[in-house]
């Protein structure tokens, strides 16, 4: 999402040259510490919204070991014990009941003020409850090192449009071939 977005590219950039900036008056230098990590606000939110359009783990299943009552399309249905349940974010990312304009790439969605107005159960590429991802901390540091690196040091292109390459809906959302990026050293 990246090398399609140059403009959100370039306010990565800006935001991880301070970061790198404030490290050199420190004892750290050019090591990315964590704390630098949490400063990285805007590349975070950049990483949030691309695994809202494109959650790795697309679909994930729970069974009901309790009867459940929802609202669906304005009445009460019972869902009994021992159904088989299929959640799927990438339908949920993509409705318009939580997200606005859900086909728009908009970082600013994941300003804390933007988050707390939605309900929590409307982002789940980490899944949720006592099951959800015990690496969701451990995997958006490595996702935000890797960028971080590789925005500071390159500008990314590409020559592919998403829809270009087909999405294969294996365990994890897997595209059918690689893409194509265009690397540009700064
Ligand atoms: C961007 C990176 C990652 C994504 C998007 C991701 C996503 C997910 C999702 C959606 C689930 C729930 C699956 C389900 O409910 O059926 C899950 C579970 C899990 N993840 Fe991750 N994960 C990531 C990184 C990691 C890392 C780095 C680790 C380990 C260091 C990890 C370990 C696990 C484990 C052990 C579970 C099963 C938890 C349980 O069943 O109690 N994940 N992950």
């Amino acid at each position: 999402m990246m090398a399609l977005h140059p403009e959100f590219q370039e306010i990565c950039r800006k935001e991880i040259d301070q970061v790198f900036e404030d490290s050199l008056h420190s004892q750290h230098e050019d090591t990315l510490t964590f704390e630098a990590l949490t400063n990285l606000k805007y590349v975070e939110r950049c990483l949030l919204e691309t695994m809202r359009l494109y959650p790795s783990g697309f679909a994930f299943m729970r069974y009901l070991k309790k009867s459940l009552n929802i609202d669906y399309k304005g009445k009460n249905v019972k869902v009994p014990a021992g159904t088989d349940i299929i959640i799927i974010p990438w339908v949920i990312h993509r409705s318009t009941q939580y997200y606005q304009n859900p086909e728009l790439f908009d970082p600013d969605r994941f300003l804390p003020e933007q988050s707390a107005k939605r309900n929590s159960y409307s982002y789940l590429p980490f899944s949720a409850g006592p099951r959800n991802c015990i690496g969701q901390k451990f995997g958006m540091n490595e996702m935000k090192t890797v960028a971080t690196y590789v925005l500071r040091n390159f500008e990314i292109g590409t020559t592919d449009k998403v829809e270009d390459v087909t999405l294969l809906p294996n365990i994890t959302l897997t595209p059918e071939r690689d893409y194509n990026f265009m690397f540009k050293r700064r």
